[in-house]
């Protein structure tokens, strides 16, 4: 790796601008940051960054910062990694926004985000390229505009999504590439796996569970493993059908995983899921790729999920609400009449 690898990176929150940190230090890469809310902050000031790996770096800009974007024939980027929330209820979906910039079989297209059968609509779309997963355990996130507070290291965990028309072998080798790439500060553990889908089920014992639980009630984790009953009526069921779809899918778990997962931080971190901060930012949810994919796959081979039945359709309600908040819905007046004539 003599020649830095250019990396267009979209969605610098709490995980992406970690991750652009980590490879612009490591010094095998230059990072492109496609911003949104926090452009023109970040263009004046930077990125405060508070991080546990790295320590307390203010003005920090990784190469470029872009608004849009680029196309192709402006810079032909080696990486395409992206780090927004996930939310294909919400259109345009992420796999048609960098259509400009992908090279057809050339880009590597890298999916640092929690959930699962992330990677169909990009392997839809760009049968020829390379896709990675990341599986990410970081405990990150953005508290002000461009301020990140980063309090739980960084570990990924990077491998290929199988994609049908390649060799296993050829996304394996990219994925050793990105890890070397990824790791080179020696401020983060990065690691490579060969069994991506066994990592994505394992740590959706965790999201499908405790990130909606967290969300929906309002509650950090450490308070939900204090409150009265909520870990033994509401936790440990929902992990319990999440463990029980994986194994329908084929995947075991390792046994005694869901004890693993409700006590995996400290109590007293009071550690609050991505999915509560975004709740409590007025952000759309992530629950079709963290809640509703792992229910279709248990559900639709047999497996009874009533707890995460209840969790995906009062997520759904949420996120109709969340829409509605941001205008993304247009929701009739009060005593309107609706196009059937009735009120
Ligand atoms: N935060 C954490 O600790 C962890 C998160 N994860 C997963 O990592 C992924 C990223 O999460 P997280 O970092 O918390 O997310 P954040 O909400 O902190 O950041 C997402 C960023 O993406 C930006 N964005 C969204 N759409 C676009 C777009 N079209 N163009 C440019 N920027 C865009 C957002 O901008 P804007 O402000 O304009 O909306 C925001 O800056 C998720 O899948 C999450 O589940 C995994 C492990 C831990
Ligand atoms: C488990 C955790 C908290 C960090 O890895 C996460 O994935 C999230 O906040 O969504």
């Amino acid at each position: 790796m003599s020649k830095k690898a250019q990396v267009l990176l979209v969605g610098c929150g709490g995980v992406g601008t970690i991750a652009a940190l980590n490879l612009e230090t490591g010094g095998h890469a230059a990072v492109t940051a496609v911003l949104r809310s926090n452009y023109s902050r970040v263009i004046s000031d930077g990125f405060h960054i508070k991080s546990c790996d790295h320590g307390d770096i203010p003005n920090w800009k990784p190469s470029q910062v872009v608004n849009t974007i680029p196309t192709q024939s402006e810079v032909c980027f080696d990486y395409v990694v992206i780090t927004t929330k996930n939310t294909p209820d919400h259109l345009p979906t992420m796999a048609d926004l960098i259509e400009p910039t992908i090279v057809p079989g050339k880009t590597v297209i890298v999916l640092i985000q929690n959930g699962l059968n992330i990677e169909r609509p990009f392997l839809e779309k760009y049968p020829d390229n390379i896709c990675l997963s990341g599986v990410s355990l970081i405990g990150s996130h953005e508290t002000a505009p461009a301020v990140i507070e980063h309090e739980d290291p960084d570990r990924l965990i990077i491998g290929a999504f199988q994609n049908p028309l390649l060799q296993k072998e050829t996304g394996d080798a990219i994925a050793h590439q990105f890890v070397k790439m990824y790791s080179g500060s020696g401020k983060t553990d990065c690691i490579f796996t060969s069994d991506v889908p066994f990592h994505r089920w394992q740590k959706l014992v965790y999201n499908a569970c405790l990130n909606p639980i967290c969300a929906i009630t309002g509650l950090d984790t450490g308070r939900i493993r204090l409150a009265e009953d909520t870990v033994s009526t509401l936790l440990r069921p929902a992990m319990q059908e999440v463990v029980a779809a994986a194994k329908a899918v084929g995947i075991i778990l390792p046994s005694g995983i869901e004890d693993r997962m409700i006590n995996i931080d400290p109590l007293t971190m009071y550690l609050r899921p991505s999915m509560l901060e975004d709740v409590q930012k007025g952000n759309l949810v992530e629950f079709e790729t963290l809640v509703g994919e792992p229910l279709r796959e248990g559900i639709s081979r047999g497996v009874s999920m009533p707890t995460l039945t209840v969790l995906y359709h009062t997520l759904k309600a949420m996120q109709w609400r969340l829409k509605e908040q941001r205008g993304i819905i247009d929701v009739p007046a009060k005593g309107e009449y609706l196009k059937d004539g009735s009120k």
